[in-house]
């Protein structure tokens, strides 16, 4: 292969934080497609050192290249700093130190981007530096630069997706081999899926992350996790992968980011929860660890992301996407897009979000049930899409599929149904996304 190096280019030299699963696939990409990288750059791109905790650990890195001292690899002679290592701290510290002193950074840390983007994005744009986080929401998928660049003269309206592979993972396995939800996270943690703390992924920590990032993005205005509506997939039992079998539907966990105007104005709503989705529907067949999101815009129309969202080497090519990106700019001059939140439109509490519930309950066999239970629904002012009583005697059992409402009254409504002696027990609850019943 001949080579095309711009006459005068030197080499860009990048310093790699954190060397596990991810950082470790990056190593390997960046040796075995040097020459590509080069010719796709302009100049050739130099791994000038790897950060790690334990430098004894890594054998496939030189020796020469591994240090203790992320700091130090920072101010070192270095453009461009890539973050593989997660959490807040010292990664959150160590980006500002190299965005301001005018390094390029590219990062897969979802987590720190969901809290402290803002201060980010404030320091590359003070140091004219590019922040660059495909790898941060649904791995290998590209994604964000579609919202950031590609969508940037439309208008969207609502993303919703999987973004978690771990769960998905998960969940997947429960609905098809039935296996046991301990032993199927274990296999996701050595397969290179889970966080770190895999309560990230199971309590849905990482799917709002990457949620607040979508919105920001898709909806130019500042997200935070803190504003993500969120529950995990702990309480999802097999009562409930069951019961959606039953109705030829289910369980996903779903990050679901919309666009709203109600009776106070526009607003956004940004949600993480499991629900149950028709089997017909695309989602339904993305298994395993793969991602898939849909983007909605109004003269686009519907959009459909799909492919790996973890695992070392997937993500590890998004995040060589990115590192060829800033270093064309590096080359070539300029810098990618700025953080867009001009729109600054409020966050509407999940309360007042419209959503619909499946509920299964466990009721008393006898006249006058059905009737108990649908003046709740009414007093609530909840219209019911579905209901299907079955079995006798100590089998006999209520199912209620409603239409949307907001999701504080549908809540209110299943507290009350808990309560009335012809229940005795509310089996499961979910909220049903998809078409309409
Ligand atoms: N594994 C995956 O499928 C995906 C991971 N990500 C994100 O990529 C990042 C890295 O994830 P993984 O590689 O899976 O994690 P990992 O836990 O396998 O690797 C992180 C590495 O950083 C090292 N480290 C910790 N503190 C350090 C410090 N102060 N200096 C240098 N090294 C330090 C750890 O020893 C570890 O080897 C996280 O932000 C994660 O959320 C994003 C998308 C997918
Ligand atoms: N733990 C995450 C990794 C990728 O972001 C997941 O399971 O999706
Ligand atoms: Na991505």
């Amino acid at each position: 292969m001949t080579v095309q190096l711009r006459p005068e280019a030197k080499p860009v030299r990048v310093a790699l934080l954190g060397c596990g699963t991810v950082g470790t696939e990056v190593v390997r990409l960046l040796h075995e497609q040097a020459d590509d990288l080069a010719a796709r750059v302009g100049a050739p791109v130099e791994l000038a050192g790897v950060a790690v905790r334990r430098p004894h650990k890594h054998h496939d890195v030189p020796a020469e290249l591994l240090t203790t001292d992320a700091a130090g690899l920072i101010a070192s002679d270095v453009d461009v700093v890539v973050e593989v290592i997660g959490g807040i701290e010292p990664a959150r510290t160590l980006l500002l130190d190299a965005l301001r002193a005018g390094r390029s950074v590219v990062t897969a840390n979802k987590a720190l981007l969901a809290e402290h983007g803002a201060e980010l994005f404030e320091a590359a744009d003070a140091a004219g530096a590019d922040l660059y986080f495909e790898a941060a929401v649904a791995g290998a998928i590209p994604l964000l630069r579609p919202l950031r660049e590609s969508l940037a003269g439309d208008r969207i309206t609502r993303v919703m997706g999987i973004v978690n592979g771990t769960t998905n993972f998960i969940l997947s396995a429960m609905d098809g081999t039935g296996a046991s939800y301990a032993e199927t996270l274990e296999e996701a943690t050595q397969l290179g899926y889970a966080e770190a703390d895999p309560t990230a992924d199971v309590d849905g920590f990482d799917a709002a992350a990457k949620a607040a990032i979508l919105a920001s993005l898709a909806f130019h205005t500042r997200v935070t996790a803190a504003d993500v509506y969120r529950e995990g997939i702990a309480a999802v039992s097999a009562a409930d992968v069951a019961a959606a079998r039953e109705l030829g539907r289910t369980v996903k966990l779903l990050a679901i980011c919309e666009r709203e105007a109600d009776d106070e104005g526009e607003a956004v709503s940004v949600r993480v929860h499991p629900a149950m989705i028709p089997r017909s529907h695309p989602l339904a067949g993305v298994n395993g660890a793969f991602n898939a999101v849909f983007v909605e815009a109004d003269a686009a129309g519907q959009l459909m992301f799909y492919g790996q969202g973890a695992g070392g080497a997937p993500t590890a090519s998004a995040v060589l996407g990115d590192l060829v990106a800033v270093a064309r700019n590096r080359v070539m001059g300029g810098r990618g897009p700025r953080e867009s939140a001009y729109a600054d439109l409020p966050v509407r509490p999940m309360g007042r979000t419209p959503t619909r519930y499946h509920i299964s309950l466990d009721v008393a066999d006898r006249s006058g049930v059905l009737s108990q239970v649908a003046a709740v629904f009414a007093e609530h002012d909840v219209s019911i899409a579905v209901v299907r009583q079955e079995g006798r005697g100590a089998d006999a059992s209520l199912v209620v599929v409603t239409h949307s409402a907001p999701d504080a009254a549908l809540r209110s409504t299943v507290d009350k149904i808990a309560g009335l002696p012809v229940v005795r027990e509310v089996v499961s609850v979910m909220r049903v996304e998809g078409e309409e019943l």
